[in-house]
Protein backbone atom coordinates (compact mmCIF):
# COMPACT_ATOMS: atom_id res chain seq x y z
CA UNK A 1 0.00 0.00 0.00
CA UNK A 2 1.52 3.50 -1.06
CA UNK A 3 2.46 6.82 1.24
CA UNK A 4 0.70 9.48 -0.54
CA UNK A 5 2.99 12.67 -0.08
CA UNK A 6 1.93 16.18 -0.70
CA UNK A 7 4.81 19.09 -1.07
CA UNK A 8 4.75 22.68 -1.47
CA UNK A 9 0.86 22.29 -2.85
CA UNK A 10 -1.31 24.90 -3.66
CA UNK A 11 -4.21 26.01 -5.11
CA UNK A 12 -5.47 29.39 -6.79
CA UNK A 13 -8.91 29.15 -8.53
CA UNK A 14 -7.80 32.33 -10.36
CA UNK A 15 -9.00 35.28 -8.57
CA UNK A 16 -5.53 35.33 -6.36
CA UNK A 17 -6.69 34.35 -3.32
CA UNK A 18 -5.35 30.52 -2.28
CA UNK A 19 -7.64 27.77 -1.42
CA UNK A 20 -4.75 25.97 -0.27
CA UNK A 21 -1.54 26.98 0.58
CA UNK A 22 2.11 25.68 0.64
CA UNK A 23 1.04 22.44 2.16
CA UNK A 24 2.94 19.35 3.23
CA UNK A 25 1.56 16.65 4.49
CA UNK A 26 2.42 12.62 4.70
CA UNK A 27 -0.38 10.14 4.64
CA UNK A 28 2.02 6.87 5.38
CA UNK A 29 1.28 3.80 4.03
CA UNK A 30 -2.26 2.19 5.68
CA UNK A 31 -3.16 5.28 6.99
CA UNK A 32 -6.79 6.89 7.37
CA UNK A 33 -6.15 10.50 7.60
CA UNK A 34 -8.88 12.68 8.26
CA UNK A 35 -8.77 16.64 7.18
CA UNK A 36 -10.71 18.76 9.12
CA UNK A 37 -11.28 21.75 9.22
CA UNK A 38 -14.04 24.53 9.01
CA UNK A 39 -16.54 25.43 5.87
CA UNK A 40 -13.99 26.77 3.38
CA UNK A 41 -10.46 25.77 4.83
CA UNK A 42 -9.21 23.98 0.98
CA UNK A 43 -10.33 19.99 2.47
CA UNK A 44 -12.15 19.47 -0.68
CA UNK A 45 -9.62 21.12 -3.10
CA UNK A 46 -7.06 18.99 -1.08
CA UNK A 47 -8.60 15.53 -2.17
CA UNK A 48 -9.83 16.66 -5.62
CA UNK A 49 -6.19 17.27 -6.09
CA UNK A 50 -5.27 14.27 -4.86
CA UNK A 51 -7.83 12.37 -7.26
CA UNK A 52 -6.87 14.46 -10.23
CA UNK A 53 -10.12 16.53 -10.09
CA UNK A 54 -8.28 19.58 -9.80
CA UNK A 55 -4.21 20.67 -11.12
CA UNK A 56 -2.40 21.91 -8.12
CA UNK A 57 -0.89 25.49 -8.98
CA UNK A 58 2.51 24.72 -7.32
CA UNK A 59 3.75 21.56 -5.40
CA UNK A 60 4.07 17.96 -6.24
CA UNK A 61 1.86 15.03 -5.06
CA UNK A 62 3.29 11.50 -4.96
CA UNK A 63 1.94 8.18 -4.18
CA UNK A 64 4.88 5.74 -3.26
CA UNK A 65 7.14 6.42 -5.65
CA UNK A 66 4.93 7.44 -8.69
CA UNK A 67 4.75 10.93 -9.58
CA UNK A 68 0.86 12.28 -10.12
CA UNK A 69 0.87 15.71 -9.86
CA UNK A 70 4.50 18.30 -10.85
CA UNK A 71 3.75 21.65 -11.69
CA UNK A 72 7.59 22.25 -11.79
CA UNK A 73 8.07 19.15 -14.50
CA UNK A 74 4.49 19.71 -16.05
CA UNK A 75 3.88 16.55 -15.12
CA UNK A 76 -0.14 15.86 -14.34
CA UNK A 77 -1.91 11.98 -14.20
CA UNK A 78 -5.50 11.90 -15.28
CA UNK A 79 -8.16 10.54 -12.62
CA UNK A 80 -8.97 7.54 -14.29
CA UNK A 81 -5.06 6.49 -14.37
CA UNK A 82 -4.63 7.41 -10.62
CA UNK A 83 -6.38 4.20 -9.21
CA UNK A 84 -7.91 5.45 -6.55
CA UNK A 85 -11.39 4.93 -4.90
CA UNK A 86 -13.75 7.90 -4.71
CA UNK A 87 -16.90 8.27 -2.71
CA UNK A 88 -18.63 11.69 -2.32
CA UNK A 89 -20.82 13.29 -0.43
CA UNK A 90 -23.53 12.63 -3.85
CA UNK A 91 -23.19 8.83 -4.05
CA UNK A 92 -25.10 8.67 -7.08
CA UNK A 93 -26.06 5.32 -7.98
CA UNK A 94 -27.24 4.24 -11.31
CA UNK A 95 -31.02 4.33 -10.77
CA UNK A 96 -31.68 2.18 -13.63
CA UNK A 97 -29.05 -0.48 -12.53
CA UNK A 98 -29.81 -3.48 -9.73
CA UNK A 99 -27.32 -3.09 -6.75
CA UNK A 100 -25.13 -6.04 -8.07
CA UNK A 101 -25.14 -4.46 -11.50
CA UNK A 102 -24.11 -1.31 -9.25
CA UNK A 103 -21.55 -2.67 -7.74
CA UNK A 104 -20.04 -4.94 -10.91
CA UNK A 105 -19.82 -1.91 -12.87
CA UNK A 106 -16.25 -0.82 -12.07
CA UNK A 107 -15.26 -3.83 -12.81
CA UNK A 108 -16.83 -4.41 -15.93
CA UNK A 109 -14.86 -1.08 -17.22
CA UNK A 110 -12.03 -2.93 -16.18
CA UNK A 111 -13.14 -6.08 -18.17
CA UNK A 112 -13.08 -8.48 -15.08
CA UNK A 113 -14.22 -12.34 -16.37
CA UNK A 114 -18.32 -12.59 -15.03
CA UNK A 115 -17.81 -14.87 -12.54
CA UNK A 116 -15.41 -13.13 -10.70
CA UNK A 117 -17.19 -10.32 -11.10
CA UNK A 118 -20.00 -11.66 -9.42
CA UNK A 119 -18.10 -13.14 -6.76
CA UNK A 120 -16.21 -9.64 -5.99
CA UNK A 121 -19.28 -7.50 -5.99
CA UNK A 122 -21.03 -10.23 -3.48
CA UNK A 123 -17.75 -10.27 -1.17
CA UNK A 124 -17.70 -5.97 -1.54
CA UNK A 125 -21.51 -6.36 -0.66
CA UNK A 126 -21.19 -8.68 2.93
CA UNK A 127 -18.26 -6.49 3.58
CA UNK A 128 -20.63 -3.45 3.92
CA UNK A 129 -23.75 -5.86 4.86
CA UNK A 130 -26.17 -5.17 2.06
CA UNK A 131 -25.86 -8.21 0.37
CA UNK A 132 -29.71 -9.26 0.92
CA UNK A 133 -30.66 -6.28 -0.90
CA UNK A 134 -28.58 -7.22 -4.30
CA UNK A 135 -31.34 -7.44 -6.80
CA UNK A 136 -33.20 -4.41 -5.71
CA UNK A 137 -32.64 -1.03 -7.62
CA UNK A 138 -31.40 2.15 -5.78
CA UNK A 139 -34.69 3.77 -4.76
CA UNK A 140 -35.95 0.88 -3.05
CA UNK A 141 -33.17 1.27 -0.95
CA UNK A 142 -33.35 3.37 2.31
CA UNK A 143 -30.19 6.67 2.05
CA UNK A 144 -27.89 4.82 4.26
CA UNK A 145 -28.36 1.34 2.23
CA UNK A 146 -27.68 3.67 -0.93
CA UNK A 147 -24.72 5.03 0.57
CA UNK A 148 -23.51 1.33 1.88
CA UNK A 149 -23.56 0.20 -2.18
CA UNK A 150 -22.07 3.61 -3.03
CA UNK A 151 -19.17 2.17 -1.03
CA UNK A 152 -19.44 -1.21 -1.86
CA UNK A 153 -18.76 -0.31 -5.14
CA UNK A 154 -15.27 1.58 -4.41
CA UNK A 155 -14.51 -1.48 -2.49
CA UNK A 156 -15.18 -4.18 -5.10
CA UNK A 157 -12.03 -2.54 -7.12
CA UNK A 158 -9.72 -3.08 -4.50
CA UNK A 159 -7.84 0.13 -4.34
CA UNK A 160 -4.84 0.95 -2.58
CA UNK A 161 -6.09 4.46 -2.15
CA UNK A 162 -9.53 5.46 -1.03
CA UNK A 163 -10.63 9.15 -1.35
CA UNK A 164 -13.80 10.34 0.79
CA UNK A 165 -15.53 13.64 1.21
CA UNK A 166 -18.20 13.83 3.80
CA UNK A 167 -19.85 10.63 2.82
CA UNK A 168 -21.65 10.08 5.51
CA UNK A 169 -23.46 13.72 6.18
CA UNK A 170 -26.98 12.38 4.34
CA UNK A 171 -27.44 9.76 7.21
CA UNK A 172 -28.84 10.20 10.30
CA UNK A 173 -27.32 10.41 13.68
CA UNK A 174 -27.65 6.56 14.51
CA UNK A 175 -26.75 5.47 10.76
CA UNK A 176 -23.70 7.80 11.25
CA UNK A 177 -22.42 5.93 14.35
CA UNK A 178 -23.12 2.90 12.49
CA UNK A 179 -21.01 3.58 9.62
CA UNK A 180 -18.15 4.90 11.29
CA UNK A 181 -17.44 1.98 12.82
CA UNK A 182 -18.00 -0.14 9.71
CA UNK A 183 -15.26 2.32 7.81
CA UNK A 184 -12.97 1.63 10.70
CA UNK A 185 -13.33 -2.50 10.17
CA UNK A 186 -13.71 -1.60 6.34
CA UNK A 187 -9.94 0.02 7.02
CA UNK A 188 -8.35 -2.59 9.10
CA UNK A 189 -9.42 -5.09 7.12
CA UNK A 190 -8.37 -3.69 3.31
CA UNK A 191 -5.27 -1.88 5.05
CA UNK A 192 -6.42 0.80 2.25
CA UNK A 193 -4.54 3.94 2.99
CA UNK A 194 -7.89 6.61 3.46
CA UNK A 195 -8.02 10.63 3.04
CA UNK A 196 -11.44 11.36 4.74
CA UNK A 197 -12.66 14.82 4.82
CA UNK A 198 -14.82 16.28 7.39
CA UNK A 199 -15.95 19.18 9.53
CA UNK A 200 -16.99 16.98 11.85
CA UNK A 201 -14.52 16.51 14.73
CA UNK A 202 -16.10 13.52 16.34
CA UNK A 203 -16.15 11.63 12.83
CA UNK A 204 -12.35 12.67 13.05
CA UNK A 205 -10.99 11.93 16.55
CA UNK A 206 -13.31 8.53 16.30
CA UNK A 207 -12.05 6.97 12.98
CA UNK A 208 -8.70 8.39 12.19
CA UNK A 209 -5.63 7.19 12.98
CA UNK A 210 -4.05 10.69 11.33
CA UNK A 211 -5.74 13.86 12.22
CA UNK A 212 -4.81 16.96 9.82
CA UNK A 213 -6.66 19.89 11.36
CA UNK A 214 -6.62 23.00 8.09
CA UNK A 215 -7.24 26.65 8.59
CA UNK A 216 -7.90 29.17 5.49
CA UNK A 217 -5.86 26.63 3.43
CA UNK A 218 -3.19 26.11 5.58
CA UNK A 219 -2.30 22.73 7.73
CA UNK A 220 -2.70 23.56 11.60
CA UNK A 221 -1.49 20.34 13.32
CA UNK A 222 -0.99 16.64 12.07
CA UNK A 223 -1.34 14.30 14.79
CA UNK A 224 -3.20 10.90 15.95
CA UNK A 225 -6.58 12.08 17.42
CA UNK A 226 -5.53 11.86 21.18
CA UNK A 227 -2.94 13.42 20.78
CA UNK A 228 -4.43 16.54 18.81
CA UNK A 229 -7.04 16.59 21.75
CA UNK A 230 -4.65 16.48 24.72
CA UNK A 231 -1.96 18.80 23.24
CA UNK A 232 -3.18 21.35 20.24
CA UNK A 233 -0.43 22.95 18.42
CA UNK A 234 -1.89 26.47 18.59
CA UNK A 235 -5.67 28.22 19.88
CA UNK A 236 -6.96 27.18 16.71
CA UNK A 237 -7.22 23.72 16.80
CA UNK A 238 -7.82 24.15 20.79
CA UNK A 239 -11.11 25.59 20.25
CA UNK A 240 -12.23 23.63 16.99
CA UNK A 241 -11.56 20.44 18.57
CA UNK A 242 -13.58 18.95 21.45
CA UNK A 243 -17.21 19.29 22.55
CA UNK A 244 -18.14 21.79 24.43
CA UNK A 245 -15.27 24.00 23.15
CA UNK A 246 -12.00 24.48 25.32
CA UNK A 247 -12.51 27.55 26.84
CA UNK A 248 -9.28 30.43 26.33
CA UNK A 249 -9.13 33.00 28.85
CA UNK A 250 -6.44 35.99 27.95
CA UNK A 251 -4.20 36.88 29.92
CA UNK A 252 -3.77 40.72 28.79
CA UNK A 253 -1.23 43.27 30.04
CA UNK A 254 -2.55 43.62 33.83
CA UNK A 255 -4.42 40.03 34.41
CA UNK A 256 -7.33 40.32 36.91
CA UNK A 257 -10.21 38.49 37.82
CA UNK A 258 -9.72 34.63 36.63
CA UNK A 259 -6.87 35.33 34.32
CA UNK A 260 -4.80 37.04 36.93
CA UNK A 261 -6.15 33.59 39.29
CA UNK A 262 -4.69 31.55 36.39
CA UNK A 263 -1.58 33.21 36.05
CA UNK A 264 -0.26 33.49 39.73
CA UNK A 265 -1.10 29.47 39.41
CA UNK A 266 1.25 28.82 36.33
CA UNK A 267 3.89 30.98 37.36
CA UNK A 268 4.04 28.77 40.79
CA UNK A 269 4.71 25.87 39.09
CA UNK A 270 6.51 27.25 35.86
CA UNK A 271 8.30 29.93 36.48
CA UNK A 272 9.44 30.60 33.31
CA UNK A 273 6.14 30.31 31.84
CA UNK A 274 4.50 34.27 30.23
CA UNK A 275 1.10 32.97 28.41
CA UNK A 276 -0.79 35.17 26.53
CA UNK A 277 -3.70 32.61 26.35
CA UNK A 278 -4.98 29.93 29.25
CA UNK A 279 -7.22 26.75 28.31
CA UNK A 280 -9.47 24.60 30.09
CA UNK A 281 -11.42 21.76 28.76
CA UNK A 282 -14.92 21.20 30.75
CA UNK A 283 -13.64 17.43 31.24
CA UNK A 284 -10.48 18.85 33.30
CA UNK A 285 -12.69 21.30 35.58
CA UNK A 286 -13.78 19.49 38.87
CA UNK A 287 -16.12 20.17 41.12
CA UNK A 288 -15.14 19.76 44.98
CA UNK A 289 -12.26 19.83 47.30
CA UNK A 290 -8.84 20.10 44.93
CA UNK A 291 -6.14 18.47 45.55
CA UNK A 292 -3.15 20.47 46.97
CA UNK A 293 -1.38 21.08 43.71
CA UNK A 294 -4.55 22.35 41.97
CA UNK A 295 -5.48 25.58 40.64
CA UNK A 296 -9.21 26.05 42.85
CA UNK A 297 -11.61 29.04 42.52
CA UNK A 298 -15.24 28.91 44.45
CA UNK A 299 -17.93 29.02 41.52
CA UNK A 300 -20.79 30.14 41.16
CA UNK A 301 -23.44 27.04 39.66
CA UNK A 302 -25.49 28.83 36.70
CA UNK A 303 -27.16 25.39 35.25
CA UNK A 304 -26.82 21.69 35.72
CA UNK A 305 -27.65 19.82 32.42
CA UNK A 306 -28.13 16.24 32.89
CA UNK A 307 -27.65 14.02 29.40
CA UNK A 308 -27.90 10.57 30.76
CA UNK A 309 -24.38 9.43 31.10
CA UNK A 310 -22.63 13.08 31.55
CA UNK A 311 -23.72 16.48 33.24
CA UNK A 312 -22.62 19.78 31.49
CA UNK A 313 -22.45 22.37 34.27
CA UNK A 314 -22.26 25.67 33.64
CA UNK A 315 -20.07 27.64 36.10
CA UNK A 316 -19.05 31.48 37.03
CA UNK A 317 -15.80 31.99 38.37
CA UNK A 318 -14.04 35.20 38.86
CA UNK A 319 -17.13 36.73 36.50
CA UNK A 320 -16.21 34.32 33.42
CA UNK A 321 -18.22 31.74 32.31
CA UNK A 322 -16.89 28.41 31.99
CA UNK A 323 -18.21 24.89 31.20
CA UNK A 324 -17.40 21.76 33.05
CA UNK A 325 -18.22 18.09 31.99
CA UNK A 326 -18.79 15.28 34.78
CA UNK A 327 -19.49 11.75 34.37
CA UNK A 328 -20.60 10.84 37.52
CA UNK A 329 -23.89 12.37 39.14
CA UNK A 330 -23.96 16.72 39.63
CA UNK A 331 -25.52 17.21 43.26
CA UNK A 332 -25.17 21.02 43.25
CA UNK A 333 -28.19 22.80 42.12
CA UNK A 334 -28.09 26.61 39.88
CA UNK A 335 -27.19 29.39 42.55
CA UNK A 336 -24.93 26.66 44.86
CA UNK A 337 -21.38 27.86 45.33
CA UNK A 338 -18.68 25.27 44.74
CA UNK A 339 -14.86 24.85 44.44
CA UNK A 340 -13.69 24.21 40.91
CA UNK A 341 -10.21 22.99 39.90
CA UNK A 342 -8.31 21.74 37.68
CA UNK A 343 -4.59 20.46 36.84
CA UNK A 344 -5.36 20.72 33.04
CA UNK A 345 -4.17 23.94 31.68
CA UNK A 346 -3.49 24.65 28.35
CA UNK A 347 -0.63 27.70 27.62
CA UNK A 348 -0.49 29.31 24.66
CA UNK A 349 2.05 32.60 23.56
CA UNK A 350 1.44 35.57 22.07
CA UNK A 351 1.41 33.95 18.50
CA UNK A 352 -1.38 31.50 19.79
CA UNK A 353 1.32 28.39 19.72
CA UNK A 354 1.37 26.05 22.74
CA UNK A 355 3.81 26.88 24.91
CA UNK A 356 6.04 23.90 25.04
CA UNK A 357 8.10 24.75 28.14
CA UNK A 358 4.71 24.13 30.37
CA UNK A 359 4.63 20.87 28.84
CA UNK A 360 8.23 20.15 28.96
CA UNK A 361 7.99 20.94 32.54
CA UNK A 362 5.42 17.91 33.10
CA UNK A 363 2.68 20.42 34.38
CA UNK A 364 -0.12 19.34 32.09
CA UNK A 365 -1.06 16.05 34.24
N1 LIG B 1 -14.36 25.68 -8.31
C1 LIG B 1 -14.04 26.71 -7.52
N2 LIG B 1 -13.89 27.96 -8.04
C2 LIG B 1 -13.55 29.01 -7.26
N3 LIG B 1 -13.37 28.92 -5.91
C3 LIG B 1 -13.52 27.73 -5.35
C4 LIG B 1 -13.88 26.55 -6.11
N4 LIG B 1 -13.94 25.50 -5.27
C5 LIG B 1 -13.66 25.96 -4.02
N5 LIG B 1 -13.40 27.30 -4.07
C6 LIG B 1 -13.02 28.15 -2.93
O1 LIG B 1 -11.87 27.59 -2.33
C7 LIG B 1 -11.95 27.68 -0.91
C8 LIG B 1 -11.81 26.28 -0.30
O2 LIG B 1 -12.92 25.50 -0.67
P1 LIG B 1 -13.05 23.95 -0.32
O3 LIG B 1 -14.33 23.45 -0.96
O4 LIG B 1 -11.81 23.27 -0.65
O5 LIG B 1 -13.23 24.01 1.25
P2 LIG B 1 -13.79 22.94 2.26
O6 LIG B 1 -12.93 23.04 3.46
O7 LIG B 1 -13.89 21.60 1.62
O8 LIG B 1 -15.23 23.50 2.59
P3 LIG B 1 -16.64 22.71 2.83
O9 LIG B 1 -16.49 21.96 4.12
O10 LIG B 1 -17.63 23.83 2.91
O11 LIG B 1 -16.85 21.81 1.65
C9 LIG B 1 -13.27 28.36 -0.59
O12 LIG B 1 -13.00 29.73 -0.38
C10 LIG B 1 -14.08 28.16 -1.84
O13 LIG B 1 -14.99 29.22 -2.03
Amino acid sequence: MPTITLSGLAKSYGGGDYAVRNLDLTVPDGAFMCLLGPSGCGKTTTLRMIAGLEQPTAGTITVGDRVLDSVERGRYVPPEKREMGLVFQNYALWPHLSVRENVEFGLRMRKVPAARRRARAEEALQMVHVDGAMDRYPSQLSGGQQQRVALARMLAVDPAVLLLDEPLSNLDARLRLEMRAELKRIHEESGATIVFVTHDQLEALTMATHVAVMDEGELQQLAPPMEMYARPANRFVAEFVGSPPMAIVDVGPSPAGLAGSLLRFVKGRVVTCAPSAIGIRPEALRLGAPPVSAWSEPAQVEAVLPAGSTWTVRLRVLDTELYAVSYTPVDAVPGDTVTCWTEQLHLFDADGSRMAAWDAAGAYA
